[in-house]
């Protein structure tokens, strides 16, 4: 796994510079799961070491990182002793813990239940349906054809709902004029 560190990531000002726990987030350049944390790392103000996991060569499977995540995916993020993987449930936990910069509206109920929601859709009724393992399993068993088709069908699916969800609510963003969980 290298540990490289990428300087686009790094805050010289961060909110969290002064307080004891580490922020490190391991990562893939290629990867949305991982871009959603680094938009909320970002967003937050908040610095963090970058660790690099390839998933082109497999790293995700080295020892080192089953300790972290014992499902092979990045991201996972790490402060001081916690460890958390999931980029959805990496975000609710920066929420609560770094609550500068809300990514959720405080107030409004339905508001947050809408961006819940849709960062939900995209989180675990999109994405996952096209992660690399799945679609190399695809492919393995029914050809390049069938992994096009299967991407394609779950995508649109996915973009016609959240489309549908939204449609009464977007403005500059998704739900409105900041930019919320939903976009991430
Ligand atoms: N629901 C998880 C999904 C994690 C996930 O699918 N990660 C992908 C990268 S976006 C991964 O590590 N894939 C490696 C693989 O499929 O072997 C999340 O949102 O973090």
């Amino acid at each position: 796994m290298d540990a490289d560190t990428n300087n686009d990531d790094q805050i010289d000002i961060g909110i969290n510079s002064s307080s004891s726990s580490k922020l490190v987030l391991y990562s893939y350049w290629q990867s949305s799961c991982s871009w959603r944390v680094r938009f909320a790392l970002k967003l937050k103000g908040l610095i963090y070491e970058y660790k690099a996991v390839d998933l082109s060569k497999g790293e995700q499977f080295s020892p080192e990182f089953e300790e972290l995540n014992p499902l092979h995916f990045v991201p996972v993020l790490v402060d001081g002793d916690v460890v958390v993987s999931d980029s959805y449930a990496i975000l609710l936990y920066l929420e609560e813990k770094y609550p500068q910069r809300a990514l959720l509206p405080a107030a409004d109920p339905q508001q947050r239940a809408l961006n819940l929601q849709a960062a939900s859709i995209i989180s675990s009724s999109m994405q996952p349906l096209h992660m690399l393992s799945l679609l190399k399993y695809i492919e393995d068993k029914f050809g390049p054809d069938e992994r096009l088709l299967w991407v394609q069908t779950h995508i649109e699916k996915g973009f016609l709902a959240l489309e549908k969800l939204l449609i009464d609510f977007a403005a500059k963003y998704a739900t409105g004029e900041d930019v919320p969980l939903t976009n991430l």
